[in-house]
């Protein structure tokens, strides 16, 4: 497990909250995948696609031995598992997961691009990536994600929803 990555949950269909718990199980269930921190979960007002339901979101740090490209396909039978349908870009879902971060890689394929490449814009990603970690920077720039944060405009958009610390941990992960 000589590997770390951030990946992102969005939620704002159903029992949204649920839907995350499932995920994060379903992470923590590989054998190739630790997971490290929890962020807080929060509630944010959608971005890209304004007329839809308020997201939950929240960020896991990862250790783990899968390859960027392994790591997605796990990512994407996890949304299948869980009935993601996929309807139109940016619309609503009962679950998505995406890769914000794989070590320091700047990766350029097809089907993945790491860091993710609305990363910079996204607040709703960052608030809680920077509460798991202050000192992250974008290995793309090298700028410290707490300046990037700093030129964004819908900070306000983003909630704290449900906090999140050790013993909330345990509890989130409970059957
Ligand atoms: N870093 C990444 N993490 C997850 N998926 C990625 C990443 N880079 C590229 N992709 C590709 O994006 C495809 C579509 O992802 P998805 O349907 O979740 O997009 P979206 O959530 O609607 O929009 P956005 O990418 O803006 O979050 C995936 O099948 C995957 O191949
Ligand atoms: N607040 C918020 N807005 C979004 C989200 C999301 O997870 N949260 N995901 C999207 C598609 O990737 C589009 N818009």
């Amino acid at each position: 497990m000589d590997n770390f990555a951030f990946i992102s949950l969005g939620s704002n269909m159903g029992d949204r909250e649920s839907f995350l718990k499932k995920a994060i199980d379903s992470l923590g269930n590989n054998e190739n995948i630790i997971i490290e921190k929890l962020s807080s979960i929060y509630e944010t007002d959608p971005i890209g696609y304004t007329d839809q339901d308020c997201f939950l979101n929240m960020v896991v740090q990862i250790k783990t031995g899968l390859s960027p490209i392994e790591l997605l396909r796990v990512c994407l039978n996890i949304e299948e598992e869980i009935g993601r349908v996929r309807g139109f870009r940016w619309g609503p879902r009962v679950i998505d997961l995406d890769i914000l971060l794989y070590n320091d890689e700047n990766i350029e394929m097809e089907s993945l691009q790491v860091p993710h490449p609305r990363l910079q814009e996204r607040a709703f990603v960052i608030v809680p990536l920077l509460e798991i970690n202050r000192s992250i920077k974008l290995p793309t720039t090298n700028a410290p994600l707490a300046e990037v944060l700093d030129e964004i405009p819908d900070k306000e958009g983003v909630r704290l929803w449900k906090q999140i610390n050790g013993e909330d941990a345990y509890a989130l992960f409970e059957s």
